[in-house]
Order: structure tokens, then C-alpha cells, then sequence
């Protein structure tokens, strides 16, 4: 498979060694300075893009791949207001479009813990739940995608918590999401619920990056063939 890779920061490179390991070729390494590369009828030869740069530019990066009619995956957080819209674009122009705001399969079976659990938990109101994440210092989102992601699926569920805000709050009716940049930390998401009584916590913890790349390799070589816009739940039939 050619892969065009957008977005050769610690992601792109960390995608490149697996893809290249498990026999994929690189067709194209596209990031700042080298947008020209992203034009329709060099891109075209690609069999899929795999984007993972700036919340900034993924938004029109995704766009240019479904000019060139090229599958893309994308992994990069921070530019969701604009997700709709990708969506729209995507299934109006019959392209393939997958997005994950966390890639590694011990994330994504941490997101059905979170599901479950925040159902577990809606109706019991002596428990306030709290969020915090843990990133490297290199990060330019914050909260995480990961800790959005995690923090949707609890207010679906509470009866309680009607948004989230990114600090500690003693608001009843607020989500606290609790960001921490330590180096070199690849991602840590922690859910806690506390009452008087006891207390019940889970959390994920990433040791490197190797996760993450995997994933978006494995959703790659998934999505190639298809059209329409698509997660990782639809890859690991969660
Ligand atoms: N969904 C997931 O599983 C994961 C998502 N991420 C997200 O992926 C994104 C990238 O993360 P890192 O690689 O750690 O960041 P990074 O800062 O190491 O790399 C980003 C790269 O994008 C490049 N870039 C800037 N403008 C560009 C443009 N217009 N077109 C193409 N490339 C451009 C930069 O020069 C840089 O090389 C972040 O949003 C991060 O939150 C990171 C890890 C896992
Ligand atoms: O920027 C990162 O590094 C990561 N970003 C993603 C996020 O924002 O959730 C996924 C992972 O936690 C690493």
C-alpha cells in the first residue's frame, strides 16, 4: 500500500517505521514546508493519507485528500468544530474519511470502560466525577481529543454534569477536566469518581507512542477500499 504521510512531526515518523516494518511504502511525506506536494495530481497516486499535524492545518489538509480522492485517516486533535463539515464534504464527494481522536486499541477498549461506567454511575448522585490528562510539554491542545472524547461519553450518561471546563471546579453541574504537561509523557487520561464512602477510579496509561502509530496504520490499511466516514470502533468492531 502508498501511504502519503501529512504531518511529519513524532507521529508521522513513529507511522513511517511501522508502516515501512509491515511492508507498506512511503509514497509521499508531506509537512510544513512542502505543502506543494499536497496538490491533486501528485496526491493522487497515493492509496491513502495518513494526517497527523497541527490543529490548524488538519482541517484543510483533509479537504485537499478528498480532491485528490485519496482515503485519509487523521489523528489530529483540535480542529473538531470543523468535523461536520469534513463529514458533509466527505459523504457529498463519496470519499473515505476516518477519524480517531486516540488510535491505540488499549484506548479505544477504555473508551467502552468509560461508556459502561458513566452508565453505571448516572444515576448516583453522591458520586462527583473528575477528569485529568497528562501529556508532553510539546502539546498544543488542551484539554486532550482523548479527554473530549471521554468527557462526551460521561455527560451523555450523567444526570448531573451538563459540560465539561478545562480546570479543577466544585460546580455540581460541570465536568472538571484537569490538564497536566510533564515530559515526556506520551498520554495519561484519568476518570475518578469520589463520594464519602468510597472511590472508584480508572485510567490509561500510554508508555510510548508505538500505540498510537499502530492504530493508524491498522485503520489505513481498513479504510483503503471503502467510502464514507468511519471510526475506530468501526476497525475493531467495538
Ligand atoms: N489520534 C491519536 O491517536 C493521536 C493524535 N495525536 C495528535 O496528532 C497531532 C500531531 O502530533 P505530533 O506528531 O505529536 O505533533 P508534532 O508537532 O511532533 O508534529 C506535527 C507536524 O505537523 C507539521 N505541520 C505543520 N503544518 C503542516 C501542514 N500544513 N501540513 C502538514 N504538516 C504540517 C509540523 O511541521 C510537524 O512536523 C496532534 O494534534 C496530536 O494531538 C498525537 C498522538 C496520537
Ligand atoms: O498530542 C499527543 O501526544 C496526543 N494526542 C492525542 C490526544 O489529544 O488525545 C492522543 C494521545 O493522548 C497523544
Amino acid at each position: 500500500m502508498k501511504i502519503a504521510l501529512i504531518g511529519y512531526g513524532k507521529m508521522g515518523k513513529a507511522i513511517e517505521a511501522i508502516a515501512v516494518a509491515k511492508g507498506h511504502e512511503i509514497s509521499h511525506i508531506i509537512d510544513a514546508d512542502s505543502q506543494h506536494l499536497l496538490e491533486k495530481d501528485n496526491l493522487q497516486s497515493a492509496d491513502v493519507a495518513i494526517e497527523f499535524s497541527t490543529p490548524e492545518t488538519a482541517f484543510s489538509n483533509i479537504l485537499k485528500c478528498f480532491e485528490a480522492g485519496v482515503p485519509v485517516v487523521s489523528g489530529t486533535t483540535g480542529w473538531l468544530e470543523h468535523l461536520p463539515e469534513v463529514t458533509a464534504k466527505c459523504l457529498e464527494k463519496h470519499q473515505a474519511f476516518l477519524y480517531a481522536s486516540n488510535f491505540s486499541i488499549g484506548v479505544n477498549i477504555f473508551f467502552e470502560l468509560n461508556k459502561k461506567l458513566a452508565e453505571l454511575m448516572g444515576p448516583h448522585a453522591d458520586y462527583n466525577v473528575q477528569m485529568e490528562e497528562i501529556h508532553h510539554t510539546q502539546k498544543k491542545d488542551a484539554p486532550s481529543g482523548t479527554a473530549i472524547t471521554l468527557a462526551e461519553q460521561i455527560l451523555a450518561a450523567s444526570q448531573a454534569k451538563k459540560s465539561w471546563v478545562n480546570e479543577g471546579t466544585h460546580d455540581a453541574d460541570k465536568l472538571g477536566i484537569v490538564s497536566k504537561r510533564i515530559d515526556p509523557a506520551p498520554g495519561t487520561h484519568v476518570v475518578n469518581y469520589t463520594s464519602t464512602i468510597d472511590d472508584i477510579t480508572i485510567i490509561h496509561t500510554a508508555h510510548s507512542r508505538q500505540g498510537f502509530a499502530s492504530g493508524a496504520v491498522t485503520a489505513a490499511e481498513w479504510l483503503k477500499d471503502k467510502k464514507g466516514v468511519f471510526s475506530m470502533k468501526d476497525v475493531l468492531n467495538l
